[in-house]
């Protein structure tokens, strides 16, 4: 049930959306495609869908070549942030949809049924239309309706993006449990970097049309291929010419080593604290603390300090990024 993408190239007009992607995504695995917008994420996957075609390469899904192979035959499901629910019909008929256009029997239709709704918790709403839900309840009908006929691939593109911060996180742990449960080869598309790091399993960072770098959530967090990766999975701030994480940073006043600085700003964002420390060649630096490391100090705005790195900091040398480089 692996996917293997082989130099897929993909224009519009002279615009080049995908530049010679080539890419493997594990069987049974929940794999993001993270990246900014217009990145090409949402292109890729809808050429693993069928619903786009490669104007070069090779898409191979489990072990069959189905780079001219039409969607229907591909045995894909797909979910998009704005789901066309068949709004005259109930949650259960939606779900069941897919099957009943492939004439199976109505018992084993009702059983199957019976068991998805229970599987995306909507057991009590079979009878209900969509416009009767909330709009988290109709992403997991969406995703009911797409496992119905057991498909080798769920492709999803921006599944929650439509949905407000708190329904969106309830449904990534869903989202995480659900394919625990089910194990079938899950391919996402986000532009969230927490979306990504906390629920994949592994992660394609996807910018300009290229893969810059594909691995674990970890390996990407703490061993990032270059700049744009490290900048793009969470804060960066910079000490001498050496990039960090701001909570990599420890802040003592007790003389010793370390880059010398004095806090210019203290600001708390929820259990987080960030300080900003100017160090005298006038570089402001961010590190981030929890409230007791703060009062445990006892330091702020005006107190002199100085920087260091924690010791078994992950401090990856990073080829520098052509796209971040300052226009001129
Ligand atoms: N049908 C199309 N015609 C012309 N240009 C297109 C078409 N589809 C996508 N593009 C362009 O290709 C680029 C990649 O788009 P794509 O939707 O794959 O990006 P994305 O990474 O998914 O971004 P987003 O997160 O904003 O959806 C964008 O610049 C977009 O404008």
């Amino acid at each position: 049930m692996s996917i293997e993408i082989s130099h897929v190239g993909k224009r519009f007009a002279d615009f080049v959306a995908l530049d010679d992607v080539s890419l493997s995504i594990k069987a049974g695995r929940l794999t993001a495609l993270l990246g900014p917008s217009g990145g090409g994420k949402s292109t890729l996957l809808r050429i693993i869908a069928g619903l786009e075609r490669a104007d070069t390469g090779r898409v191979e899904i489990d072990g069959v070549d189905a780079t001219r192979l039409p969607p229907q035959q591909r045995n894909v499901g797909f979910v998009f942030q704005h789901y066309a629910a068949f709004k005259h019909l109930s949650v259960r008929r939606n779900v069941a949809f897919g099957l009943e256009i492939r004439k199976r029997s109505k018992e084993e239709i009702r059983r199957r049924v019976d068991e998805l709704l229970a599987l995306v918790h909507l057991g009590q709403f079979g009878d209900r239309l969509p416009t009767q839900l909330s709009g988290g309840q109709r992403q997991r009908m969406a995703l009911a309706r797409a496992l119905a006929v057991e498909p080798t691939v769920l492709l999803l593109d921006e599944p929650f993006g439509a949905l407000d911060a708190k329904v969106r996180k309830e449904l990534r742990d869903w989202l995480r449990r659900l394919h625990d449960e089910v194990h079938v080869t899950t391919v996402f598309v986000t532009h969230d970097q927490e979306e990504a790091l906390e629920v994949a399993d592994e992660i394609v960072v996807i910018n300009d049309g290229r893969v810059e770098q594909v691995g674990a959530p970890d390996d990407l967090y703490d061993r990032p291929a270059n700049e744009f990766v490290m900048r793009f999975l969470g804060p960066v701030t910079q000490l001498g010419d050496q990039l960090v994480r701001p909570h990599d940073l420890q802040l003592t006043t007790d003389g010793g080593d370390g880059v010398p600085g004095r806090i210019t700003r203290v600001t708390r964002i929820g259990f987080e604290i960030r300080v900003e420390v100017t160090t005298a060649d006038g570089q402001p630096v961010t590190v981030t603390l929890t409230r007791n490391e703060l009062l445990a100090l006892g330091i702020g705005i005006g107190t002199d300090v100085r920087l260091r790195i924690a010791p078994n900091t992950p401090t990856p040398t990073l080829p520098p990024t052509p796209t971040l480089a300052p226009a001129h």
